[in-house]
């Protein structure tokens, strides 16, 4: 905000109980991480070639042109300011720009290393961090998305010239989707079946190079382009979602990742001692970062609707005074309060699931791979579980806020086109719900083997205990204490899993079985998740959290998220038996109470998301809470506004209105 600048919602910020720069850190990360991600702020927000409020006006070439300006100037700013890694990836995100540098560096690069081997990393990473190739991540086909395995594209090894040839047999082979692809990727990992001595060894990825590095047309054999306009507008259309067909096209052996699995000039093929699954790691990685995202698309939509919702009033006039704020609706705090403490509760489950991450990445590398499966699991479940909520949430967002929500200029429309793929790419949030309900079936039909779940199913090992238990809750306080919350979701989630496993067990075909209760198996599934969540944000108050108050607003926001969920899945919980009827209404007493206490932080709850107005990119959200005057105003921007008589009004209009009133006369 301008030195000396009105800030409409200064009353709203006077009521904090708790240290607003305290909880900014929190939220970071870390004190580091804040100044970091403060200065990368003010960075972006103050370059012109970053400037980002005339998007949705522009033409899909426009805004494709002024993507790749951003980006060579982003980088060219990255290299002269010699920009940590950390730093960078600051930039990109108040960017708030999708485009072809993400996959190069979110999965092209990822999967190099993840699935070449060292002599690969070292002849094509260096390459790839100077960005003098660019590279994009082809897996999925116009045929075949999710089913990964049933890829059509082939790569035949030539035993004469020692050579792969990639060929795309049919037009469902066709690559469909990868992004960067359309456009300005010179090479792509590509997944293709591979064919040695006329037998099939499963899907692997290849470094194929696609466009010529001197003149950017494609090399022979390729035919590559873009699939065309995308939902919304500005949005996800700055990004060059591509097709690509193979026609015959000869790589070098050398060019397949063979960290899983070797090719030998002599047509040896040699499974190492690396499980198959690493060749799904790249999109491990990236589930990972994608429930970061999640919490940062919320927050931003949450940030939105709580500064409007308290700028906004309607109603309540008494003796002529000002009318009722609408954040004061109970309502209003029922639809809003539970979304920003989602937004805390990702936050922290998202720092959690990194940590998971690099934990697991670790051991692989010295040659551990029994976290797999946990790791799997956790990825692809919480990916599922926290975009699906982020999506719905950011349309609630822009309901909370009324019509002027429907206005591009509040930020939400963009957010909410960029934002719902998420649900979609890196794996269908169905899909991958049916991964985690594999692993939970799993887990139930060893618990008498004597093997003891860990991690996150180690809760599973109190099977015994938690499908009799009955929760002992008494009072609306009683739901304050974490360990009665963690029982009745604990012994929730148990009882789905197994009922699901009883069930399974009925049919004499497993996975006929598995298609038969597929819907449970997924609410088994997420049931699993949502406990994840919780409990991560319980462990996360476990630790020391400095800052006056700050402690005590996250134990509500812990409760308020736990006891929301509980309430949106009370069915669950009671028919289940794990809490009774009495218990539920119980709860929502509480939450009822719990959003009282939200409500005189919520303002400053949001301020510690610590967002500049160039990157909520918002009226409605505006840090100083302006946004009459700013409405207006915008308004007169429109180009439709450029001239008092619109174009089109000789032809179309006027010849009308004669009409009519030749029709009138008569
Ligand atoms: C210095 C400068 C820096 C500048 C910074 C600049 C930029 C920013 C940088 C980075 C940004 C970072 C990241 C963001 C990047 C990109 C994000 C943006 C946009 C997103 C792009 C989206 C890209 C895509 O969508 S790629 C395509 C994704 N596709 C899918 O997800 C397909 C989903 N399908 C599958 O995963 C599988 O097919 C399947 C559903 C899992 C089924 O597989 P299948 O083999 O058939 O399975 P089966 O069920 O039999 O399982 C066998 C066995 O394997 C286990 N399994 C399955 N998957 C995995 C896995 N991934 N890992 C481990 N194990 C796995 C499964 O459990 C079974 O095990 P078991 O036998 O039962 O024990
Ligand atoms: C914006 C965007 C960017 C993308 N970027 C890339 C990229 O860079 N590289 C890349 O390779 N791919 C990319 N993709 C592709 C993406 O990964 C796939 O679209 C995604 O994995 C889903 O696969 P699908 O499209 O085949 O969906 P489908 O599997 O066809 O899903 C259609 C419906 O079928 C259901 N379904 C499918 N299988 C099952 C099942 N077994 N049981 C129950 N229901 C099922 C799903 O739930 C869904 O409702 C991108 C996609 C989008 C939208």
């Amino acid at each position: 905000m301008e030195v000396g600048a009105p800030d409409y919602l200064a009353g709203e910020r006077q009521t904090a109980e708790f240290d607003v720069e305290s909880m900014k850190v929190t939220w970071a990360g870390s004190r580091h991480a804040l100044e970091v991600s403060d200065r990368m702020a003010r960075l972006v927000a103050s370059d012109p070639v970053f400037r980002k409020d005339n998007r949705v006006m522009l033409s899909r070439k426009e805004l494709f042109k002024n993507t790749l300006r951003k980006a060579a100037h982003a980088w060219k700013r990255i290299v002269e300011l010699r920009l940590t890694e950390e730093e960078a990836s600051r930039v990109r995100f108040f960017v708030d720009e999708p485009a072809f540098t993400d996959l190069h560096w979110g999965m092209f690069v990822p999967a190099i290393k993840g699935q070449g081997t060292e002599e690969q990393q070292q002849k094509w990473l260096p390459l790839a961090y100077k960005m003098q190739i660019i590279g994009c991540y082809a897996q999925t086909e116009l045929g075949h998305g999710s089913n990964v395995q049933g890829l059509e594209t082939t790569a035949t090894f030539d035993p004469k010239t020692d050579e792969f040839i990639i060929h795309s047999p049919t037009l469902t082979s066709s690559k469909w989707w990868p992004g960067g692809l359309g456009k300005v990727s010179t090479h792509a990992v590509a997944y293709a079946r591979l064919i040695v001595d006329g037998q099939e060894h499963g899907v692997h990825g290849f470094i194929v190079q696609l466009r010529s590095l001197d003149d950017h047309m494609p090399l022979p054999g390729i035919t590559v382009g873009d699939i065309g306009m995308k939902f919304g507008s500005g949005a996800y259309n700055s990004m060059d979602n591509g097709v690509l067909r193979f026609d015959n096209v000869r790589i070098p052996r050398d060019q397949m990742l063979m960290r899983v699995l070797q090719v030998t000039r002599e047509g040896k093929v040699i499974q190492s001692d690396v499980p198959r699954q690493l060749i799904y790691g790249t999109m491990v990685f990236v589930r990972q970062t994608i429930v970061a995202d999640a919490s940062c698309a919320l927050s931003r939509a949450v940030c939105i609707a709580t500064r409007y919702s308290a700028v906004r009033r309607q109603f309540g006039s008494q003796n002529g005074g000002p009318e009722t704020q609408v954040i004061d609706y109970k309502t209003q705090q029922s639809r809003l309060f539970p979304l920003l403490a989602s937004a805390y509760a990702f936050r922290f489950v998202s720092e959690w699931l990194k940590s998971l991450y690099t934990d697991v990445t670790e051991k692989l590398q010295r040659g551990e791979f029994s976290t797999l499966p946990e790791a799997h699991a956790c990825t692809a479940g919480l990916k599922s579980i926290t975009t699906s909520a982020t999506a719905d949430a950011i349309e609630e967002c822009r309901k909370l806020c009324g019509g002027h929500g429907y206005l591009a200029n509040s930020g939400l429309p963009e957010l909410f086109a960029v934002y719902v793929p998420a649900c979609t790419y890196e794996g269908d949030n169905t899909v991958l719900l049916l991964q985690v309900a594999r692993f939970l079936v799993k887990t139930v039909s060893q618990l008498g083997s004597g093997k003891v779940p860990v991690g996150t199913t180690a809760y599973m090992g109190r099977a015994r205990h938690l499908i009799q238990c009955k929760s002992n809750v008494q009072s609306a306080e009683d739901w304050l204490n974490p360990q009665v919350v963690v029982e009745a979701f604990e012994a929730r989630s148990l009882r789905m899993s197994v009922a699901c496993a009883e069930n399974l067990a009925k049919f004499p075909n497993p996975e006929e079985g598995f298609a038969q209760l597929a819907a449970d198996l997924v609410e088994a599934a997420a049931a699993h998740c949502q406990l994840i969540v919780v409990t991560k944000f319980f462990e996360k108050l476990q630790q020391d959290i400095p800052g006056k108050g700050v402690k005590k607003q996250l134990q509500i926001l812990s409760s308020v998220y736990a006891l929301y969920i509980l309430h949106k899945h009370l069915g669950d919980f009671l028919s289940t038996g794990s809490i009774t009827p009495k218990q539920g209404a119980l709860a929502n007493d509480q939450l009822r109470s719990l959003y009282s206490k939200i409500r005189p932080n919520a303002v400053a709850l949001v301020d510690a998301f610590n967002y500049t107005d160039h990157y909520l990119s918002s009226v409605l959200g505006r840090y100083d809470g302006n946004v009459y005057p700013t409405l207006y105003e915008e308004a007169w921007k429109d180009p439709l506004n450029d001239s008092v008589v619109p174009d089109g009004y000789q032809e179309y209009i006027r010849p009308l209105l004669k009409q009519q009133i030749r029709n009138a006369r008569l």
